[in-house]
């Protein structure tokens, strides 16, 4: 059976970044730009009152002005600021011909309606104003390509006037569970019958990620209503099923899978929980669909979506394909292994001021306790084999 490390190798040869496009200003968050940003415009534009006041000439002496006109925000001055005359701007105000400065509206004293005293101490040219084009000029390049876009990035791109952007898109991840077992969350259980807990995860996880979850619903364990489902979730980057992945009679998703052109690339890894995690790949004309069947119990599919899905759709949104990263700890509860397959053990991790960690098993009951992973915030990776841990022992851990 792969190892992780030999099955995450195979997910990273075919989890490449989707092809760009051009994506509006408003859905460009968190994603990564395929273009170098070019300004149309000086920044900023005109000469600008970063102030309430006056705009004068400090070469002026006058102790008091005569106010030719008020200039807000959005107007445009039509007199120039002579000898002995002042006009009143208002903070974002073009800057009149004729001044260099603007003195704050509190430290004048207004005489009349049109007159102003000014303070005695003269201003500094420059002081309260903006230049034209100091923060950049137009065929400036402001953002890079490649660049991850942040809040102030979409700013940016909003002042240089691009309401759409060549970038690399989120990628769409179709999520389908199966079984006939199944029923949504707001219905009464039946006998024999449990929640699909999996899909309002995987849903919940793949907008952690920055992703565009597509919710297919629960498709019973019948061929063709499973190929239909399929199908549909064909359409999109990637698709996540769950359930119908291990050794049953009614675990007909692989075949449906090879079935509709998808190649299998691995089935089956060394590890606890996720032993059947299934991955392949269809390529139909130029899309690429990456396919994960995810084990069914909710902590198998929530390890495997960890471990695989997670650093693959990182690597489809441009960024490089990285495990999670392993951390070392030191266990305040003994705990115990056996078997062949290295197990992800669900703990609770506590860091002190010095950043060491410390990690503390938490009972656990396996794959389908997925109660015990809420109270857990990481895993801690135990290689196979039988044998006790106690305290004080160092391990390595993950974040969850
Ligand atoms: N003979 C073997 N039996 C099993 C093997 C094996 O290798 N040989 N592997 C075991 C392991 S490990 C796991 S994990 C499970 C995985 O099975 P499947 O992926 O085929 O999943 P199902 O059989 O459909 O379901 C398993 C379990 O999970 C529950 N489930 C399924 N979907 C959901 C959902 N959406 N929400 C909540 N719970 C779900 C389902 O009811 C089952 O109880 O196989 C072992 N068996
Ligand atoms: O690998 Mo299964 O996921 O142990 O329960």
């Amino acid at each position: 059976m792969l190892t992780v490390t030999d099955a995450l190798n195979l997910v990273a040869q075919s989890a490449l970044p989707l092809p760009a496009k051009r994506v509006p200003l408003a859905e460009s968050l968190s994603l990564k730009l395929a273009e170098g940003i070019v300004s149309d415009i000086d920044s900023p534009p005109f000469d600008k009152s970063m102030l309430d006041g006056y705009a004068v000439a400090v070469h002026d002496s006058s102790p008091t002005r005569k106010i030719v006109e008020e200039v807000i925000a959005g107007g445009v001055p039509h007199h120039a600021v002579q000898p002995g005359t002042t006009i009143r701007v208002m903070t974002g105000a073009p800057m009149p011909k004729g001044a260099d400065a603007v003195v704050k509206i509190e430290d004048t004293t207004l005489l009349d309606d049109s007159t102003v005293q000014l303070p005695e101490k003269p201003t500094k040219a420059g002081y309260g104003i903006f230049t034209r084009g100091s923060s950049f000029h137009q065929g400036e390049e402001v953002l890079p390509t490649g660049k991850r876009l942040r809040s102030i990035d979409l700013a940016l791109l909003a002042e240089v006037g691009r309401g759409k952007v060549q970038a690399i898109p989120r990628p769409r991840v179709a999520v389908l569970a199966t079984g006939n077992e199944l029923v949504e969350c707001g219905k009464s259980l039946a006998p024999g019958q449990i929640r699909n807990s999996n899909s309002p995860m995987l849903v919940a996880a793949l907008a952690e990620v920055g992703a565009t979850a597509i919710e297919l619903g629960i498709a019973r364990d019948d061929p063709s209503e499973l190929k239909a489902a399929i199908e549909k979730g064909l359409e999109a980057d990637v698709l996540l099923v769950t359930g119908g992945v291990s050794a049953g009679v009614m675990d007909l998703v692989p075949g449906i899978l090879t079935e509709l052109g998808v190649k299998e690339v691995f089935h089956k890894v060394r590890m606890k929980p996720g032993k059947p995690l299934w991955f392949g790949v269809r390529e139909q004309a130029a899309h690429r669909t990456l396919v994960f069947g995810l084990p069914g119990n909710p902590v198998s599919t929530l390890v495997s979506f960890v471990l695989f899905v997670r650093p693959a759709l990182a690597a489809l949104s441009g960024e490089p394909f990285e495990q999670s990263i392993a951390l070392r700890g030191t266990l305040i509860g003994s705990t115990t292994h056996h078997g062949g397959r290295p197990t992800y053990h669900p703990c609770h991790l506590e860091q002190a001021l010095d950043a060491s960690l410390s990690v503390r098993p938490l009972p656990w009951r396996g794959s389908a306790d997925l109660a015990a992973l809420t109270r857990a915030n990481g895993l801690i990776v135990l290689p196979a084999g039988d044998y006790e841990l106690t305290v004080g022992t160092a391990v390595e851990v993950m974040r969850l």
